[in-house]
């Protein structure tokens, strides 16, 4: 053959174990027998020298992998160069020690020559070259001393020894502590558990032949070896059977029927050999000597003579050499497999280290600009859930954004009470304040605007949380964008958390102020013509005034109703323009618009007659303010006095109690009490705003068109009120509601929570746009330019490239790895491309 298996075995062996993969069984003789069985001595026998540890009890403590190199004598060499030279592993079958050569030359398997400096061993774990096996001998002994102990326990750590010589074959054995059975000295209780785990890890491997080493004079049928052997090996297809101790069998008894098959299934064959007794040790006879000796006894004995050339020890080396060979050929395809598998996967485990297009100094702009824009590309994609490892299982990214929004921020907003920390006691002293020094008649405006302010704060706290978790979730998407590339530089990749972190960090705080100025922006303004109020706040009305109706029936004659306070409250379609004017208290705000309306409604009915009556109109300024305490006022003046504060909101609920007249407010009279609080001012008087499209929004302009004339007529209205309210003693009511004061507070809170509602829906709707312009989008959109601002610096490139040491050495050894099993391959392969013949 034109490569040596053997030698492609070996080395594909050394490189395996030097970079610590035994990914790939190879194939390899395994050595095992009970102890003393004579393994060594063989081993011994097969190299020709002695460099073994000897002693009594337990010696093989580790596992020995011995390789056995063939290297050409100094006569070969000459020869050789005179050739070309050969690929290291290219070693022919020619040049492969003959064995008969080696012998009858004398140079061979035989101890005590000088051409030592053809012999030597190595160690894998010393650098060093032993010629003096003696040396080697007591390095076998310390090194086992080393791991396993002194105390005769046993390590699955193995050692490697190559040893080099143009009198071996190449082979690869091992050597294995002998099987035990009792625990001699000081060793475990569990030795013999030990020792067999030990020696099975490498017998089961299906690539390894068992050289099942067994002692002649001990009955077959108590061979520790062949047991072991048949659990891996039921069929005896890679166990070899050595014959030991021939030399030792009770006189007349031999072992032709083992050592021919007959006894023993192994499908190849039984072996005997003839080994150094102690006594041949201890008087130093050579290994020549021995050899010659073990021809001698084959050739001589009756029982053996006509097997001698399929015994004894060179016939063993030889044999093991060519089932090794022929074990490793038959292996070729599956070991080929699987290095193509391995190939794959640690190709696959070194990309994901990075790209090394990129390697070297003049590469390491690109490198940095190549890892930032996947890192912002990752910050990106992760935003936008398009990253390639979307979990299944947790939401993550953008979706998380959303969650928080729609969940999180949702919730929070819904469960808000509008009228949390507003007790009926609050209300009423709010009611109070803001009618200031004014008898209470009619709810003011002002005290709603006054309460709902801080109602509406109360949606701050939870805006601005919703901006700080979006903030950390885009933090946490910062972080999670890595690769086992990035990973490779820890600096760059804290720098670009950094950069991203700064850059999210520089958004938070104009994003919680806008978000801030969003709470305050509603807070600034209470549009109570909000379309939604105003349809809320006539139902409220319309609720308001039954219950009061009601309680009115209950109290007042039947024709003191003022006609058209309560059923007419479906009127809602009436030209609303005809109410703008005389509602000029309510319809100041749309909110009670949906009031006005029915108010309005009935305001028309009762328009004709108030203004019949000719009753003086307040000539208050036509800024709105003139009118505003329609349905209070003495007198224009005092109304516009009193409501400065409140401006012309504050009457807007008045509309309620105007309608509701009566309450029991008591002296208004249904004809004067509210007529005269409706009583309309002309349009024609009516400063008007735009006006909204549809029918009831025509209100706020019946609002800002108040006039002096309603003041006035609003005074006229309240004079009688005013004295029913100064009869009614204010003070009494400290704590008890008054059924009036009941009646507000009731109100307010449900124009309160219907006002916020609408707040809130508007904040709901604002607040995630506004964190997803300013905070998501921003950072989405400068991530990039921001890194490459930031980073893209040569003077950096030193110190962000600088290279997890770690991460460094794991990606060496992969890629040793791969170069392994490439080169591994291809010796493979190129072992299959030679013709059949050939090999
Ligand atoms: N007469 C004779 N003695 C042998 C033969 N083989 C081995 N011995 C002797 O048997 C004893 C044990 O041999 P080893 O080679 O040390 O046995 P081992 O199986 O390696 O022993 P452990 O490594 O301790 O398990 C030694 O004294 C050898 O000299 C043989 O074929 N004939």
């Amino acid at each position: 053959m034109d490569v040596d298996l053997i030698q492609v075995v070996n080395k594909l062996q050394e490189t395996f174990t030097a970079i610590g993969g035994d990914s790939v069984d190879l194939p390899q003789i395994v050595v095992v027998g009970s102890q003393s069985a004579g393994k060594s001595s063989v081993l011994e026998t097969i190299v020709g020298r002695d460099f073994l540890p000897r002693g009594s009890g337990i010696i093989t403590r580790r596992p020995l992998v011995l390789q056995l190199i063939h290297t050409p004598s100094a006569k070969d060499q000459a020869k050789q160069s005179l050739k070309p030279s050969p690929r290291s592993y290219d070693l022919s079958d020619d040049h492969a020690p003959d064995m008969s050569r080696g012998g009858s030359n004398g140079s061979s398997l035989g101890g005590g020559r000088t051409n030592t400096y053809e012999e030597y061993g190595e160690f894998l774990h010393l650098d060093k070259r032993f010629t003096d096996f003696n040396e080697i001998r007591r390095e076998i002994e310390n090194e086992t001393f080393r791991v396993a102990g002194q105390n005769k326990g046993v390590s699955k750590l193995p050692i490697h020894l190559k040893i080099y010589s143009p009198n071996v074959l190449n082979l690869t054995l091992v050597d294995l502590p002998g099987l035990t059975k009792i625990p001699v000295g000081d060793q475990p209780s569990d030795i013999e558990r030990q020792i067999r785990n030990l020696v099975t890890d490498y017998v089961s491997k299906p690539n390894c032949i068992i050289l099942a080493v067994s002692p002649a004079n001990v009955d077959l049928a108590n061979s520790d070896s062949l047991k072991l052997a048949r659990t891996v090996d039921p069929q005896g297809r890679r166990t070899v059977g050595v014959l030991t101790k021939l030399d030792l069998m009770d006189q007349g008894t031999h072992a032709l029927d083992i050592l021919t098959g007959r006894v023993y299934p192994l499908k190849l064959g039984f072996i005997g050999v003839v080994n150094r007794s102690q006594q041949d040790i201890n008087g130093n006879v050579s290994m020549l000597a021995a050899r010659r000796a073990e021809e001698e006894f084959f050739r001589s004995h009756a029982a053996y003579k006509n097997i001698a050339h399929r015994c004894g020890t060179k016939y063993l080396a030889k044999t093991l050499n060519q089932v090794l060979m022929s074990h490793i050929r038959d292996k070729l395809p599956d070991m080929k497999a699987r290095l193509n598998t391995l190939m794959g996967q640690t190709q696959q485990e070194l990309a994901a280290f990075g790209d090394t297009t990129f390697l070297g100094d003049q590469h390491r702009g690109s490198l940095v600009l190549k890892l930032m824009t996947q890192f912002a590309r990752d910050f990106v994609a992760s935003i936008d859930g398009t990253t390639f490892d979307i979990s299944t299982k947790e939401l993550c990214g953008g979706a998380r954004i959303y969650y928080i929004f729609q969940d999180v921020f949702g919730h929070a907003l819904t469960s808000i009470n509008p009228t949390h920390n507003l007790t009926v006691q609050d209300i009423r002293t709010a009611i109070r304040n803001s009618t200031g020094p004014r008898p209470s008649l009619f709810v003011p405006e002002a005290a709603f605007e006054l309460l709902i302010k801080p109602q509406i704060k109360l949606l701050e706290p939870p805006s601005l949380r919703c901006v700080e978790l979006v903030y950390e979730e885009l933090m946490k998407i910062c972080h999670n964008c890595t690769s086992s590339e990035l990973q490779r530089f820890p600096r760059l990749h804290a720098q670009l958390i950094e950069v991203v972190s700064e850059l999210l960090r520089e958004r938070l705080g104009p994003t919680s102020e806008y978000v801030q100025s969003l709470i305050a922006i509603q807070a600034a303004y209470i549009n109570t013509n909000h379309p939604a109020f105003v349809h809320d706040s006539a139902n409220i009305a319309r609720e308001q005034r039954e219950a009061q109706a009601r309680k009115q029936v209950a109290i007042l004659p039947s024709s003191s109703r003022r006609k058209g306070s309560f059923d007419d409250q479906g009127d809602v379609s009436n030209d609303l323009s005809d109410d703008d004017a005389d509602n000029s208290g309510n319809s100041r705000s749309l909110t009670v618009n949906g009031v006005g309306k029915t108010g309005g409604a009935r305001d028309k009915k009762e328009r004709a007659a108030s203004t019949g009556d000719g009753r003086p109109h307040s000539a208050s300024a036509p800024d709105g303010r003139g009118h505003h305490t329609i349905g209070h006022a003495s007198a224009g003046g005092y109304a516009n006095g009193a409501n400065a504060a409140g401006g012309a909101k504050d009457t807007f609920l008045n509309y309620f109690f105007g309608g509701a007249s009566g309450l029991p407010v008591g002296g208004v009279g249904p004809s004067s009490g509210l007529g005269g609080y409706h009583t309309p001012a002309p349009h024609a008087h009516s400063p008007r705003l735009p006006e909204y499209s549809t029918s009831r929004e025509h209100k706020p302009n019946a609002m800002s068109g108040r006039t002096g004339l309603e003041g006035n007529s609003a005074a006229y209205d309240m004079k009688s009120l005013d004295k029913h309210l100064e009869a009614t003693p204010i003070s009494s009511a400290e704590y008890a509601l008054s059924d009036r004061e009941e009646l507000e507070t009731t109100l307010i809170r449900s124009l309160i929570a219907s006002y916020f509602s609408i707040v809130r829906l508007s904040i709901q709707d604002l607040v995630p746009k506004a964190i997803m312009h300013l905070l998501v989008n921003f950072s989405r959109e400068s991530v990039q330019n921001r890194l490459v601002a930031s980073l893209y610096k040569e003077t950096l490139f030193e110190e962000l490239l600088y290279e997890d040491e770690g991460l460094t050495s794991e990606r060496k050894r992969v890629k040793q790895l791969l170069d392994a099993y490439r080169e591994a391959f291809n010796t493979l392969s190129e072992v299959t491309f030679k013709p059949a013949g050939s090999a």
